[in-house]
């Protein structure tokens, strides 16, 4: 699905002695297929921007457009239903949200909110059950029995369930151990690769971002302060550090590398899978 943000600003209890603008002037191009992280220090206006994106919030100025759906300040009410079909959001902490009795009702619940058939909807949490990685047999249990890495996949699959065109993802790594995050992001990067699913990741981790992101967008005090391709804002540490913010270790790594080796490897030219091999072959290379 391609997005396209215009000038959005964002103000919490307009009209109020407590009016506090949260966005202003963000205009963003996402465009269909692609992954983008979306980064930036607390408070910096991350999750408002992405309430926007499936109507959860409106815009005090400005406009969205998701696909063919136009969101824009002081529009028409319209009904978001579609939309929100299409946009499945993954908020913070998902697992809170379940409710039913057993996973299959919990998956079911979005698709026959929708008017799905039981039939369908049956077939269908089968299916996203195997996608996040979960045997069938768990369909049968309360959530509630569940580990919470097991219940924030059935969480996920729920979100899945609904075959959406974007997926948000709020910090969906939030509270997991470290192997529960791996495995939880590898999860959301094949699902985004092998369906080319646009994908927006909100994130502190700036390992994350430039592991599976295909784009970086930066926050600052409610303002899009960096966007552009991994290496591109990484090369930018200072303003990074600006937004209280740093490149990603692996690449703090590899500037130290350059420095002392007297080489020019570059995240420009290379992924962080190709830059390891060639420090590799030229530690080898010493080493002989
Ligand atoms: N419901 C609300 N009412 C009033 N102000 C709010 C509300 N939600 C957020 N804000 C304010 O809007 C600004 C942006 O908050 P937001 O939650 O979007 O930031 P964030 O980047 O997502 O932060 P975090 O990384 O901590 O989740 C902050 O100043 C925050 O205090």
């Amino acid at each position: 699905m391609e997005i396209s943000i215009n000038s959005l600003e964002h103000r919490y209890m307009q009209g109020t002695p407590f009016e506090r603008r949260a966005l202003h002037d963000i205009s963003l191009d996402i465009n269909d297929g692609t992954f983008l992280a979306l980064i930036g220090h607390t408070g910096s206006g991350k999750s408002t921007l992405i309430q926007h994106l499936n109507g959860l919030l409106k815009p005090s100025s400005g406009s969205i457009k998701m696909g063919s759906t136009v969101l824009e300040a002081g529009g028409k009410k319209q009904d978001l239903k579609p939309l929100r079909k299409k946009a499945g959001i993954v908020f913070q902490y998902p697992e809170h949200q379940l409710f039913e009795e057993t996973v299959e009702k919990d998956i079911m619940f979005g698709p026959r909110n929708f008017g799905v058939s039981e039939e369908k909807a049956k077939k269908t949490a089968a299916k996203v059950i195997e996608m996040v990685g979960l045997p069938q047999t768990v369909l049968e249990k309360s959530p509630f029995d569940l580990s919470g890495g097991q219940m924030r996949r059935v969480a996920i699959a729920g979100v899945l369930a609904m075959n959406p065109e974007v997926l948000i993802l709020d910090e969906p790594t939030a509270g997991l151990d470290p192997s529960g995050r791996v495995e939880i992001m590898e999860l959301f990067y094949n699902l985004h690769k092998s369906k080319s699913l646009t994908t927006i990741l909100v994130t502190h981790s700036m390992e994350d971002a430039s592991r599976y992101a295909d784009e970086i967008a930066v926050m600052h005090k409610g303002e899009l302060y960096l966007h552009g391709k991994p290496a591109d804002i990484f090369n930018q540490r200072e303003a990074l550090q600006q937004a209280g913010l740093d490149v990603p270790e692996t690449v703090q790594f590899l500037m130290r590398w350059n420095e002392r080796s007297g080489q020019n490897l570059s995240l420009s030219n290379f992924t962080i899978e190709e830059l390891a091999k060639q420090v590799s072959q030229s530690l080898k290379k010493r080493g002989s």
